[in-house]
């Protein structure tokens, strides 16, 4: 049995990117579309502020009543209304008069700058004002923000909370997003057990699901934890098709190299529309990746947990991104410098978790990574995995990586 020829990682992450589409675009509430990707331009459908309005507490006035108003010349007026913020009024404030008007409330007729309550006595039925406003002190003009019409924001924004708030200011109650993909997440191995019960000899805790469904969530996806199954093939098969139809992608893990139980392998490597092969990387080398018969997504991760975390960052997270919408969702790396070394295997690429730290001063100040895990690279090494900050890239022609060299960095959740 020879080694196949093994897909590099840049390959089969295009083969993944080429394989996915955004989801179809649909409007949702606004309170349920943080995190999800606007699939079309948004316009003001109002200007912003709405109209002229106060802001300051104070009273509107006429600029003209108060020509050379000052402490040593104070102006007394009678005050012919109180304006709160969503008063529906609109007194006319001839000359000689003023109106209370407190922080957003629009400006009454007549009225043309505001003075602050600090600059009078605060009086409710005349006021004594010891200021002369300069021109429109004071008021916030309708439409200074944003006219009614203009762009406030572009196809493919991942919005925020200030895009929720752009977006309500400019009147809009639901936008036109890609849905947040719903995922499934199945843990496969006989051996798996609940996380918090004993295990028996032989057994260990299923940590992969809980590392896929909470990675799910972080990339902005819908996590469907179906947690851990044995190696029956004809069970595995059965939930599959249970799950499908309810899903956008199913994320596998376990099963997909040349063991004897490996069931992932066994049931989806006979479809046409999957493929499984090895690639040139460490650790993650055994993949699969294609659809179901009936479409569903699907990831199959080897089984081992580092390799599941580096397969989500480097695969499934961007795939998962691009199902959102996500125009450009691969990693974006930045350089570190390897504090201390370690050995990278010859003709694969690694992905060494590190711990990320900072060095040197002021502006120079640079990322120094080392591996988070006593042992270094074993993909079995989960405990090491929570110090792990993000991902030390290192080239499949490189087989040590020296103290001082420079590595490309991709930084994980935090
Ligand atoms: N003869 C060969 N053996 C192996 C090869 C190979 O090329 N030839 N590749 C090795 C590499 S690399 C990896 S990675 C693993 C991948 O194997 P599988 O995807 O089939 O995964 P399993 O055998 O099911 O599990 C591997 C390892 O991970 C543990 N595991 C599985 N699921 C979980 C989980 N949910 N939570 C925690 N730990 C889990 C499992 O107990 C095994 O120890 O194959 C190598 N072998
Ligand atoms: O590729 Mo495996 O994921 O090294 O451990």
């Amino acid at each position: 049995m020879g080694d196949p020829v093994k897909r590099s990682v840049a390959e089969h992450q295009r083969a993944v990117l080429a394989a996915l589409e955004p989801l179809p675009a649909r409007a949702v509430p606004l309170g349920g579309a943080g995190g999800a990707v606007l699939a079309a331009d948004v316009h003001s459908r109002t200007p912003i502020p709405l109209f002229d309005n106060s802001a300051m507490d104070g009273y509107a006035v006429r600029r003209a009543d108060l020509v050379g108003a000052g402490p040593d010349r104070p102006v007394t007026l009678p005050v012919i209304a109180d304006l709160p913020a969503g008063t529906s009024e609109r007194p006319d404030v001839g000359p000689g008069t003023v109106a209370r008007i407190m922080t957003g409330a629009p400006m009454p007729p007549g009225a043309d700058a505001v003075v602050p309550v600090e600059d009078t006595d605060a009086g409710t039925t005349t006021v004594t004002i010891t200021a002369e406003p300069a021109e429109a002190a004071h008021v916030r003009r309708a439409g200074d923000d944003l006219a009614p019409g203009e762009l406030v924001l572009r196809a493919g924004t991942r919005l925020t909370a200030r895009h929720l708030a752009a977006a309500a200011g400019a009147g809009h109650g639901t936008l036109t997003v890609h849905p947040r993909p719903r995922v499934a997440v199945i843990s496969t191995g006989t051996e798996l057990v609940d996380p918090g019960t004993t295990p028996a000899w032989g057994q260990i805790p299923d940590s992969n699901s809980y590392l896929l469904a909470q990675s799910v969530t972080e990339a902005g996806g819908t996590p469907v934890r179906i947690g851990a199954v044995p190696d029956d093939e004809a069970e595995f098969a059965r939930l599959l098709a249970e799950v499908s139809p309810d899903v956008d992608a199913i994320v596998l893990s376990g099963g997909v190299s040349v063991g004897a139980f490996d069931v992932v392998k066994a049931v989806l490597a006979p479809l046409p529309s999957m493929w499984f092969g090895p690639l040139a990387m460490q650790p993650g080398k055994p993949q699969g990746f294609g659809r179901l018969a009936d479409g569903t997504v699907v990831f199959a991760l080897p089984g081992n947990p580092v390799s599941v975390y580096v397969s989500f960052e480097v695969f499934v997270r961007p795939g998962l991104r691009r199902l959102a919408g996500d125009a450009d969702p691969l990693p974006v790396l930045v350089d570190g410098i390897a504090e201390v070394g370690w050995r990278s295997p010859p003709g694969r690429e690694q992905y060494m978790p590190v711990v990320i730290m900072r060095g040197g001063a002021g502006a120079d100040r640079i990322l120094l990574v080392r591996p988070s895990a006593r042992r270094g690279s074993g993909s079995h090494l989960v405990g090491g995995l929570a110090g792990a900050d993000g991902l030390a890239r290192v080239s499949a022609d490189v087989d040590e990586v020296r103290a001082g060299d420079t590595v490309a960095v991709l930084r994980g959740a935090s």
